[in-house]
């Protein structure tokens, strides 16, 4: 079973008297483990398929199906738990809160979950080495670099133990050693985490570090294709 599964979603938004198809009969799966980038050229519908798989959007038709959950079958609630314990969500700007740790950032959130601040905090403390920031536990946003920030994001968005990992765009405001540092760690945390995440990039360049890559074009999206083996680190 994929961990993330959209079967033929079309999503069409009012545009004047008509509609625009941002989303065009879209089929993708996705297994735990499995790494996708998406592809293709600004207002392909991209976007739209990120916030379609997170269910923060409803698409028109078509079946949303998250670690066997069909997102339409729930109500609002229901879906509001099924993102929160089932998708992380990594844009491409780390919106970190300038008065917090990276520790802070991390637990706040499960906190809020409902979890003990003993064992947010010990989660985040296990997330903050994984991602290599062990020792900027007690840093704020300003005491970061760019990509450690993106690092306390993604760490971040791994704290609920998501099934699916969605990220947007995450080495836009990087440079290339830390953008290819910041998509291996990806890949790691894909593997070691068996979640199913799929990336937007325009760097193409690190597609192969990927398992597939799927293009959208005018809402079309077709079917990833397996890349050429891992480059070793
Ligand atoms: N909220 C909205 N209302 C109306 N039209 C929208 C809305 N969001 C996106 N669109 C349209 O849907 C189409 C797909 O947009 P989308 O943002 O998903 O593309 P994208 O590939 O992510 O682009 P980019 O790479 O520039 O972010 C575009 O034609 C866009 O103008």
């Amino acid at each position: 079973m994929s961990a993330l599964n959209l079967s033929n979603v079309t999503l069409d938004y009012p545009d004047g008297d008509g509609t625009v198809t941002a989303l065009d009969s879209v089929s993708l799966s996705v297994d735990a483990g499995e790494f996708v980038s998406l592809v293709g050229p600004s207002g392909s519908g991209k976007s739209s398929l990120l916030a379609v798989a997170a269910t923060l959007v409803t698409p028109t038709s078509g079946l949303v199906v998250i670690d066997g959950t069909d997102a339409h079958s729930l109500s609002a609630k229901e879906l509001t738990t099924l993102r929160r314990d089932k998708v992380g969500i990594i844009f491409q700007q780390p919106n970190l809160l300038a008065s917090l740790t990276a520790a802070e950032q991390l637990i706040i959130g499960d906190h809020l979950r409902g979890k003990s601040l003993r064992a947010a905090a010990g989660r985040a403390a296990e997330l903050l080495d994984v991602v290599g920031l062990a020792d900027c536990a007690g840093k704020r946003p300003h005491q970061l670099s760019g990509g450690q920030r993106q690092r306390v994001n993604i760490a971040r968005a791994l704290m609920g133990s998501p099934k699916v990992l969605l990220v947007d765009e995450p080495t836009a405001a990087l440079d290339h050693e830390r953008s290819e540092s910041i998509v291996r760690l990806l890949r790691q945390v894909t593997d070691e985490f068996q979640v199913a995440t799929v990336m937007v990039t325009h760097d193409t360049e690190f597609v192969p570090l990927t398992d597939g890559v799927a293009t959208m074009r005018d809402g079309v999206l077709t079917a990833a294709v397996p890349t050429s083996p891992l480059v070793p680190a």
